[in-house]
């Protein structure tokens, strides 16, 4: 089973859950994951992957622009419908609570429901997401530090939890959907 992770980041905190969500997907036997930078990736490497998973901090309330742009460098495939029925997730990362964190993920998930992809969430019955509600992918705030000259706020340990819950989720899913 192959999971191909592509994610946008410029400060590490999207890369960071990016990781995590990789870790859970490998948990799952005979998984082999492709994790990218969205600078690494070719769209072509997608018509080949059994699930997809996009991530990206939120920008102004939606993807950010190099995720989108690579988003939309997929109309060869979708022509050809080579997307069609792989299963889909998605993540992003924002500063704060109430700025577009599920904005964000839904506007990732129109172009998957558009390539023909079968989106995964994380139900409310994982223990990680119980409090958390993360039900369309997983989305984190790292709020910007009040004193510049303070360490940076990176996902934390259940941030990360949340992370390897979908990544394992969705290479489950994909086991079910081959078997
Ligand atoms: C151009 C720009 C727009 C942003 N817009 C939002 C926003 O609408 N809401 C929000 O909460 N954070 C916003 N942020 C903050 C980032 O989403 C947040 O810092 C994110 O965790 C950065 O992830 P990264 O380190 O992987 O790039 C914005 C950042 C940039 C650079």
């Amino acid at each position: 089973m192959k999971v191909y992770i592509v994610y946008d980041s410029e400060s590490g905190h999207t890369e960071m859950l990016a990781k995590a969500i990789a870790e859970g997907a490998e948990s799952v036997k005979d998984t082999q994951i492709y994790l990218k930078h969205i600078s690494e990736s070719q769209p072509d490497e997608l018509a080949d992957m059994d699930a997809i998973i996009w991530g990206c901090p939120g920008h102004f309330g939606t993807i950010s622009a190099n995720l989108k742009t690579s988003i939309d460098n997929l109309g060869n495939l979708w022509a050809e419908g080579k997307l069609i029925n792989k299963i889909g997730a998605v993540f992003c990362t924002s500063a704060t609570v109430h700025g577009g964190i599920e904005s964000t993920l839904l506007n990732l998930i129109i172009p998957m429901l558009h390539q023909g992809m079968i989106i995964v969430g994380l139900p409310g019955n994982i223990p990680a997401n119980a409090l958390y509600g993360s039900y369309y992918g997983v989305g984190i705030t790292c709020p910007v530090e009040i004193n510049p000259d303070s360490p940076p706020n990176m996902p934390t340990e259940s941030d990360l939890a949340l992370g390897k819950a979908l990544g394992q989720r969705v290479a489950e899913t994909v086991q079910k959907f081959k078997a």
